[in-house]
């Protein structure tokens, strides 16, 4: 039997050139138990869709979304606010798993499910007043593999990557401080992605 757990050796050296700390580790979950997760991730999640006030108009997002943690957080983002709900028993699993590979601690996830390449995020920073400032952001995807960015606030510098499913993206530090990220569309992907950001909330 392979061991779920990976140590941190497998972890990359810091990608980004300056004013922040991103880490990606290619195999956080063996693809085969990856593809096993997306279902069960598919089935059980409390998937709605994301409702967000854009220039004055309430939109509901293609993408779905869930909100779970510890506590019922209530969590702000685009002017609209969410409840978590309780870990699920997979959930947990999934954070135990994120927690072991990147040494950090989490008590949140956001989960985003991306039909097609068609649905996808854009820049943003994950600051919210919410959040522990400078804790880590642990991000987990599964299914399509799909393009993903950095781009600095101020230089304008760009930095793409590919995240595999079974991927952990560790962002630290004064990454969301200097750094937006975004999940471009692309019409090269047909397959849906599952990701989860594991997040600190001030408590
Ligand atoms: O889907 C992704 O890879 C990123 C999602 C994201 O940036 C977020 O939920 O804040
Ligand atoms: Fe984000």
């Amino acid at each position: 039997m392979y061991d779920l757990f990976q140590t941190d050796e497998n972890i990359s050296e810091n990608l980004l050139p300056y004013d922040g700390d991103v880490r990606y580790l290619p195999i956080g979950i063996e693809p085969l138990m990856a593809e096993r997760y997306v279902d069960s991730l598919f089935h059980t999640i409390a998937w709605q869709h994301d409702e967000a006030i854009m220039f004055g108009k309430r939109i509901v997002t293609k993408r779905k979304v869930a909100w779970y943690a510890d506590q019922p957080f209530s969590y702000t983002y685009s002017k609209t606010t969410k409840t978590a709900l309780p870990w699920t028993p997979l959930l947990k699993e999934l954070k135990q798993i994120v927690e072991a590979s990147t040494g950090e601690h989490f008590n949140a996830c956001l989960l985003n499910l991306y039909h097609d390449g068609s649905e996808g995020m854009a820049w943003h920073s994950d600051g919210e007043r919410e959040l522990v400032p400078r804790a880590a952001i642990a991000s987990l995807s599964f299914g399509a593999e799909r393009k993903f960015s950095f781009k600095h606030k101020t230089t304008k510098e760009t930095f793409s990557l590919n995240l595999a499913s079974g991927s952990i993206l560790i962002m630290r530090g004064a990454t969301q401080s200097y750094w937006l990220h975004r999940l471009p569309p692309t019409k090269k992907v047909s397959a849906p992605r599952i990701n989860l950001t594991f997040r600190s909330m001030r408590t």
